[in-house]
């Protein structure tokens, strides 16, 4: 028994390691970094954990997922981690929660009932929750996260330390739209715009459905008539495509048929018109359109200089041609049976000639246009589903054909449209240990010591340690000030909960809480000033629920508003002059009385700090995403303030989102999920040497 614990005691010391085991942790997380965590933690002697993930085994976890066996492939990830890592240690108590940490029931006053949390997530939205929810109970959290051989590991503290949040988290990828629709000039370029533009225009929803009203509109407003008609044209040819492609009354021939149709209007079409376009052709080489029936016969030769391997060799088109040609020998009668066999003949990792491309392009079109008819609204690409990924291989190497720019192997495809970056399992080991390390500092408060850790591709120095900087005075999430409330939602109104917080009115706040337990009524009410704003907005998330101007919500219970457990009310200060108030949405106490008060106000009610007034100098920019994390300026304990709190709706257009685009809401979202960031105006830059993969819209 002190065998196991003898190394343990003697690194930690008696006390420390005294204290691990009845040291609280939660877990959040069971998959590449979570379970190599949850063994370490296991191995020091932690005694009480709680580990939560919601989902379940999947096959292609268990090349790095240790605690996992061929046998739990479908069971949840938290019960069979939990169960594995529990025979590591005979002391140690796991308890599994198959569930999302963003479920209600996990609300601050359950957060509180750690000493601390870990992070093993592997997305933003719900990093972005458990560092709220830290923030909010004041609980300890390190945060981590891997990319291939890239690995961060950052211990959060309120008060003390950047919070999650601090630092602006930079957007994946992002391609400029002209290049991704007209000036192609590397493969990812063209498979972004297969994924992104064509497979929506063909099988997604009909977003151009009113494009003909837009025009008309355009048109009537003195817009260049020349460039409506083409925009018209368009619009008229991807609609009679979209029209073939669901026609239920096709058969194969005419999917076929469809699939051609298709294909002529991208690259052959489409690039005639843009080639008409003399001027964009001054400085870069012209594409090529492609020929259907010239490639189909293996007689098009592509008139680019496409000697530094544009396509895979035209000479190759013998060898390659063979799904060409057994596709033109099998007839047309089970297109799509045949198109499947001969797609899962193709090797993943070959390169494609530009017969096997169009080959693919039909067989996949008509695939997909088979689910169409048999009643499936859209189809959206997924890495996954085969028949997307061939389509967007073959679209994507045909329009890097023309405009002369390498192939790409079905593989590779998948890859960089999948975004897939390849899980490491030994970053994710290094990780792990060095989230132990630094959540021992955290329970053992020693600040000083604690340190971003960056896992780097640099042989010469693998590990960077960064020391912790001061949190953002513009942060949105660490610089409000929390506070919470217990109540029935379906009992208690939006004034009641504001003005209680903030110590006004007591008739509101007295009623509710029915003078009742716990809330501070001294001095914090009647005429007794309180120093806090005049004049608040109150949100939900990014829900306006009243203003000074707007106070229809008031008199409505939280329920009504969907403001319920789990969830936070935003006051913030009109006037800017003080911090915002977050209050978070907690349940009655379980044994509370039924006739008891709807509300249990915090005591004492909070105090949201004063701001500084910014100064006049422009402040300097957040450092760049690229730095994140990198050693910044001293903390200082002068806040001041650089930013309206995030939750503040600007009132000026200064600053706002890019929400007066001409794409629609969906398209938007899809065209950010994709990487791509849409800039208002031109004069809005995004710097490039800051971060080499941000390229700017235009
Ligand atoms: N909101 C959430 N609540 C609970 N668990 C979550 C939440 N979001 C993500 N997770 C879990 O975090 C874990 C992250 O692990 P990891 O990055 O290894 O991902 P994975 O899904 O196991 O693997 P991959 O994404 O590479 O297929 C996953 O097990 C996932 O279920
Ligand atoms: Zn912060």
């Amino acid at each position: 028994m002190s065998g196991r614990s003898l190394h343990a005691k003697a690194i930690l010391g008696q006390e420390l390691y005294g204290r691990l085991s009845h040291t609280k942790v939660l877990l959040v997380g069971a998959g590449g970094i979570g379970c190599e965590l949850l063994k370490n933690i296991v191995l020091t002697g932690f005694g009480d954990i709680t580990l939560l993930d919601l989902d379940t085994i999947d096959l292609s976890n268990l090349n790095r997922q240790f605690l996992f066996r061929k046998k739990d492939v479908k069971q949840s990830k938290a019960m069979v981690a939990s169960r594995t890592a529990s025979a590591f240690n005979p002391n140690v108590k796991i308890t599994p929660i198959h569930a999302n940490i963003k479920e209600p029931q996990f609300d601050v006053a359950w957060f509180r009932g750690f000493d601390i949390v870990l992070n093993a997530l592997d997305n933003l939205d719900a990093r972005r929750h458990v560092n709220k929810m830290c923030m909010a109970a004041n609980v300890p959290l390190v945060e981590s996260g891997t990319a291939g051989y890239l690995g961060q590991v950052q211990p959060i503290l309120k008060d003390r330390a950047e919070c999650f949040d601090c630092i602006p988290k930079p957007t994946p990828k992002t391609f400029p739209v002209c290049t991704i629709r007209s000036t192609p000039s590397q493969p990812i370029h063209c498979i972004v715009w297969a994924k992104s533009y064509l497979i929506p225009q063909l099988f997604g929803e009909d977003e151009d459905a009113d494009a003909g009203g837009e025009l008309d509109e355009a048109e009537k407003q003195g817009e260049n008539s020349a460039e409506i008609a083409t925009l018209r044209k368009e619009a008229q040819a991807f609609k009679s495509v979209r029209a073939a492609l669901r026609s239920t009354s096709a058969d194969a021939s005419s999917s076929s048929s469809a699939a051609k149709q298709a294909f002529d209007k991208v690259f052959h079409s489409d690039v005639l018109n843009l080639l008409s376009m003399g001027d964009m052709w001054r400085s870069r080489a012209p594409p090529t359109p492609l020929d259907f029936d010239a490639i189909r016969a293996g007689t098009f030769v592509l008139a680019r200089k496409s000697k530094n391997g544009a396509v895979a060799p035209q000479t190759n088109g013998t060898t390659g041609s063979s799904v060409a040609e057994k596709q033109l020998n099998g007839g047309s009668t089970s297109a799509s049976v045949s198109a499947e066999a001969n797609g899962a003949k193709l090797k993943d990792q070959r390169a494609l000639t530009l017969q096997d491309n169009l080959e693919l392009f039909v067989a996949s079109a008509e695939r997909l246009a088979v689910r169409l008819r048999a009643g499936e609204e859209t189809i959206s690409f997924d890495k996954d589903d085969e028949d997307t990924l061939d389509f967007v291989t073959a679209a994507a190497n045909l329009r890097s054909a023309a405009y002369g720019i390498p192939g790409k192997s079905r593989w590779e495809v998948k890859e960089m449209a999948g975004n897939i970056i390849p899980a490491i399992a030994t970053t994710n080991a290094i990780i792990a240990g060095l989230i132990v390390l630094q959540a021992l500092h955290l329970l053992r408060r020693s600040y000083s010591a604690l340190r971003n850790v960056h896992v780097q591709f640099k042989p010469s120095m693998p590990l960077s340690a960064i020391t912790m900087c001061a949190p953002s005075p513009s942060c949105g999430v660490c610089r409000d000030t929390y506070a919470e409330v217990r109540c029935d939602p379906a009992r208690v109104t939006l004034r009641q909960v504001v003005d209680g917080v903030l110590g006004r009115g007591a008739a509101g706040a007295g009623s509710a809480s029915g003078g009742g337990e716990g809330e501070d009524g001294s001095g914090a009410d009647g005429e007794g000033e309180r120093d806090g704003p005049a004049e608040v907005s109150v949100y939900e998330d990014k829900r306006v629920l009243s203003d000074p101007d707007w106070d229809d919500n008031d008199g409505r219970t939280l329920e009504s508003l969907n403001v319920t457990r789990g969830k936070f009310l935003s006051i913030v200060d009109e006037d800017g002059e003080f911090a915002t108030i977050q209050v978070a949405i907690g349940a009655l106490p379980p044994n509370h009385p039924l006739d008891g008060p709807a509300l249990i106000l915090p005591s004492p009610l909070p105090a949201p700090p004063r701001r500084e007034k910014p100064r006049p100098a422009t402040p300097p920019p957040a450092p760049p995403p690229a730095l994140a994390g990198k050693k910044r300026s001293a903390p200082d304990d002068d806040i001041q303030e650089l930013d309206a709190p995030s939750a503040k709706r600007s009132r000026t257009d200064a600053g706002t989102a890019s929400g007066a685009l001409p794409f629609t809401p969906s398209k938007k979202r899809r065209l950010e999920e994709d990487g791509l960031i849409m800039l208002e105006n031109e004069g809005e830059k995004i710097e490039e040497d800051r971060d080499p993969d941000v390229i700017e819209i235009d």
